[in-house]
């Protein structure tokens, strides 16, 4: 019985499935442009599979997951759902109930890209694979070994019990895995182990990890605080805002622009990095200051962290930027040599984006590690890690 895995973003859900004993996958995939006429489905490992489909929405598209996963005689003994924001009630993976369903439903509105469609995957997975135990694995959980001095916010005090504003930090999941990847890498025990975890994806968030826990990290009440991202702003200060109302902005359409028409499409119109690297060639001048002001904000979280930590044993480099941008990961170091960071030109250009690679000049003080991440890996450790617990406890009653 096999372990089911599901990421459900926004049009799209990624999957993937593992056999318990060894956590080695089966197969993994994703559905993607849910809701559109390119809709496709691509499975790879044991039944490969490379389909154009229609789908009007998740449901179809689970239910399409479901009925290819009967075909094959899958059965999922449970599916673990990736879950962005778990505010502060959860600080590990849980087996879902009601109760639980609810929490995650309080929290919806800090996490508008994510937990409504995440809370909806859960909903379906629960109507399509009755017999599986589903399980939740929060973006947030992570991060909840932040110090005080870390989590709160300098408002008034009040707004935290009245209003639960606090840093809760997301992508811990991902900083999760690659961190334990990276010790494994340096032969280094994760409790002794200090990094700055740097996940640039369309989402971006950075990690100071000392110990193997989180001590801080960018993103905030909700994602969007912290990096750069896709479209999204990061850092901003709260007077931009207030303008903006003052102005006859609506709050929605503030959260509109904040979440979908910020960042690097604010900037330059392209969401995608790959799209401005190249306008950016190309000799355009927008794509040009959105690449320097991408990179120049991961590098000043670089120089926050490491003054955090005093020391790192690793700069890591993950999601699909980190992984496939040589010359992102090169402007973000540019100049921090004496800091103990100096890349090696040529291993920089060489990582695939696909295996671990250090990519750090052989002298120097600190490991600069590019690791790819793995989300579902994360999730189905965690289900593993409950599911023996659960057994255990079903055994000693
Ligand atoms: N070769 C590449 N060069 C630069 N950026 C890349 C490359 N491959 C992927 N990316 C970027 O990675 C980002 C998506 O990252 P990913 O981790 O897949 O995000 P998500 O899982 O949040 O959708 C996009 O901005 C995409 O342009
Ligand atoms: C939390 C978050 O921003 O996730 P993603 O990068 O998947 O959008
Ligand atoms: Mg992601």
């Amino acid at each position: 019985m096999s372990l089911l895995t599901l990421n459900c973003g926004s049009s799209s859900v990624k999957f993937a499935l593992f056999e318990p004993a060894a956590l080695e996958r089966r197969l993994e995939g994703e559905i993607e442009a849910i809701g559109t006429a390119e809709g496709r489905i691509q499975v790879l490992g044991e039944h490969r599979l490379d389909q154009h489909v229609q789908l009007a929405d998740h449901h179809q598209a689970l239910a399409r997951l479901a009925a290819l996963l009967g075909q094959w005689r899958i059965v999922p003994r449970a599916v673990g759902h990736r879950v962005v924001h778990g505010g502060e009630r959860f600080h590990e993976t849980v087996v879902v109930d009601d109760a639980v369903l609810a929490a995650i439903e309080t929290t919806a509105a800090l996490a508008p890209l994510h937990n409504p469609i995440n809370l909806e995957g859960i909903r379906l997975a629960q109507q399509l694979w009755p017999q599986a135990v589903q399980i939740a694995a929060f973006d947030t959980a992570f991060h909840q070994t932040l110090p005080p001095e870390a989590f709160h916010y300098a408002v008034p005090k009040v707004w935290y019990p009245a209003h639960g504003v606090r840093r809760y930090g997301f992508h811990g999941l991902s900083h999760a895995y690659v961190t334990r990847r990276a010790a494994e890498q340096l032969g280094k025990p994760p409790a002794e182990f200090n990094a700055i975890s740097l996940h640039l994806g369309s989402g971006a968030s950075a990690c100071a990890i000392e110990n193997g826990k989180s001590i801080d990290t960018s993103m905030g009440l909700t994602p969007l605080e912290g990096l750069v991202m896709g479209t999204r702003p990061g850092d901003l200060d709260p007077g931009v805002l207030l303008h903006l109302l003052r102005r006859g902005l609506t709050a929605a359409a503030l959260d509109e622009a904040l979440n979908r028409t910020s960042g690097l499409k604010g900037l330059c119109g392209h969401a995608d990095m790959r799209e401005v690297r190249q306008a950016a060639a190309g000799g355009d001048e927008d794509a040009r200051l959105a690449l320097a002001v991408f990179c120049r904000r991961v590098k000043k979280y670089i120089g926050a962290y490491l003054a955090l930590l005093g020391r790192i044993d690793a700069l890591i480099f993950t999601a699909g930027i980190g992984q496939h941008s040589p010359e992102v990961r090169a402007r973000c170091l540019e100049g921090l040599e004496g800091l103990g960071l100096t890349l090696d030109p040529q291993r920089n250009r060489q990582a695939d984006g696909h295996t671990l690679a250090p990519i750090h000049h052989p002298e120097a003080k600190t490991a600069i590690l590019v690791v790819p991440t793995d989300e579902a890996w994360q999730i189905a450790h965690d289900m593993q890690t409950l599911l023996n617990l659960r057994e255990n406890d079903h055994d000693h009653a």
